[in-house]
């Protein structure tokens, strides 16, 4: 089968870029595996689109914590079983155990559950953008992990528009 693939020239090499598809989530069982400060930034930018999101961790971040108190994620204080893939769509592994974030990966693709990987840019079917809210617009930046600084600074111009 012919495959196209979209790539763009970098410092650092050959850098394939992703098509920026806006997804309903709002219907979608998510699953975040870890509750430190990757888990609970990219909670924060799933929950302007959700409210369905399970987390299990055995340590979990303040930040974390509170929503927990305040109803807005399903919280299980424990380590990570294959079995909380059960019915999820989508999974983040943000453990920063590299080897329990591979196991998930391997977990999540033999089910067809699409996921992303932290620590591995190379793993990851979606990346997480970077994102400017203006009423109904929604603006997703991203640079595929190439320049992640980058875009966080060109958000910060968007939003003073
Ligand atoms: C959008 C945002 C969402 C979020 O994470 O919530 C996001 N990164 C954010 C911030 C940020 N990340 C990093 C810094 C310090 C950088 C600095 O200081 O220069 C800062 C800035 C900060 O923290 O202030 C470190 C970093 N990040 C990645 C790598 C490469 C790697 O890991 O290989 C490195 C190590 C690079 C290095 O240092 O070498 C990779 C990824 N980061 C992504 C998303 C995905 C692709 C994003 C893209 O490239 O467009 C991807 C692939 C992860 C994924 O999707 O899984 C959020 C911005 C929120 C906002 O708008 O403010
Ligand atoms: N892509 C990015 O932008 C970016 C930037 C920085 C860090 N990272 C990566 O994100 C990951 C998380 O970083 P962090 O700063 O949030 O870490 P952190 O130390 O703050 O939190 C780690 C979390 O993983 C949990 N955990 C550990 N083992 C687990 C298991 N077996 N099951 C369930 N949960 C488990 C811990 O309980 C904790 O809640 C690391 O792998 C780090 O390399 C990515």
């Amino acid at each position: 089968m012919y495959c196209k693939r979209t790539a763009v020239y970098v410092a650092g090499g050959k850098l394939e870029v992703y098509f920026p598809l806006f997804v309903d989530i709002s219907e979608k069982k998510i699953l975040v595996v870890g509750a430190g400060k990757i888990a609970a930034r990219r909670i924060a930018a799933l929950q302007m689109f959700t409210e369905q999101i399970f987390v299990v961790a055995p340590d979990v971040c303040p930040a974390i914590e509170k929503l927990e108190k305040e109803g807005k994620v399903i919280l299980s204080r424990r380590e990570f079983r294959e079995s909380d893939l059960e019915e999820k769509e989508i999974v983040l592994a943000a453990t920063n155990n590299p080897e329990v974030n591979f196991y998930i990966w391997k977990a999540c693709k033999k089910r067809g559950i699409l996921v992303n990987v932290s620590d591995r840019k190379e793993l990851c079917d979606f990346y997480f953008p970077s994102i400017v809210k203006k009423e109904e617009i929604i603006i997703g930046i991203n640079s595929s992990g190439a320049s992640p600084g980058k875009v966080k600074e060109i958000r910060k111009k968007i939003e003073k528009l």
